[in-house]
């Protein structure tokens, strides 16, 4: 394993200088090395264009590293059989067009087939049930995916995730249609399967309460990486977001401390 050094057991994920370079001039990730640990749940920030996706894309396989190296625990991304990846990773990415005209049952079923092929098993309905139904979709079981609402709908996505059993989880700005209640309800369940997550997160108040570590991106480079108290420090966003970050004493709870971003509207001068 050339460039890993000593492999870790519990290391789920290890990339190693991963750049991207689509064209001659042009950088859209450059030389980011982490880890991702067993149980550990990573949020990668940073401002718009910052190379996130870009970063997820390659940790996850969609797209093949300009240089650099992406281990899945201890073995090569790019060797292992798209089967085998399957089994141990599921993606909800910003894109996904599922059909609208499937069930959103048979749509969460998809995610049992790196598991038994097209064949179904007996206890693939159990999985699919039971993703429905932490996932709070069991009443809309038999609805079209077409007829979802874009929060029901990003809650399908992740139901099938589920139903797929990875260990490791990446999921591509995960809130973006849900209300702040559902938002943090989604990430507290998602936080609650205990394995391996990498998510793309704008929702910067989230950060702390869900992510053990934080990735900060900011013009295709790493500019940050540790515990959500090591990162997210007012100096850093500051500098990368451009924002103030304040840390006050709740006012009823003396154990809590609120953490607000300052965002500024000033409408008039
Ligand atoms: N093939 C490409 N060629 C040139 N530029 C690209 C290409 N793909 C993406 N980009 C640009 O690279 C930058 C990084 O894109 P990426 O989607 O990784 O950013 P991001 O941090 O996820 O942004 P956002 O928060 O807006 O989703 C963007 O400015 C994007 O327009």
């Amino acid at each position: 394993m050339e460039g890993f050094g000593v492999f870790h057991r519990d290391v789920v994920l290890q990339a190693r200088d991963l750049c991207y370079r689509p064209e001659a001039g042009v950088t859209l990730v450059e030389h980011v090395d982490l880890d991702v640990r067993a149980g550990e749940r990573l949020a990668i920030i940073g401002p718009n264009g910052a190379g996130k996706t870009t970063l997820m894309r390659m940790l996850c396989g969609m797209l093949k590293p300009g240089n650099g190296l992406v281990h899945l625990d201890g073995e090569s991304l790019d060797r292992l059989p798209m089967a085998e990846r399957a089994r141990r990773i599921a993606v909800v990415g910003q894109s996904d067009q599922p059909d609208a005209q499937l069930a959103v049952r048979d749509y969460v079923g998809l995610g049992r087939i790196p598991h038994a092929g097209l064949r179904r098993r007996s206890d693939d309905r159990d999985v699919v049930l039971d993703a429905l139904e932490r996932t709070g979709l069991l009443a809309l079981r038999e609805r079209r995916m077409g007829s979802l609402s874009g929060g029901e709908r990003q809650r399908a996505q992740l139901a099938r995730a589920i139903a797929q059993q990875p260990h490791l989880l990446f999921l591509d700005e995960p809130t973006n249609h849900l209300d702040p209640r559902a938002r943090g309800e989604l990430l507290e369940f998602v936080a609650r399967l205990d394995i391996a997550v990498v998510t793309v997160l704008h929702d910067l108040p989230l950060v702390a309460p869900f992510a053990t570590h934080v990735a900060v991106m900011s013009k295709a480079r790493l500019v940050a990486l540790g515990t959500p108290r090591e990162t997210l420090t007012a100096a850093l966003v500051r500098e990368v977001f451009g924002i103030d970050v304040l840390r006050l004493p709740h006012p009823d709870e003396h154990d809590r401390e609120l953490t607000v971003f300052d965002v500024p509207i000033r409408l008039s001068r």
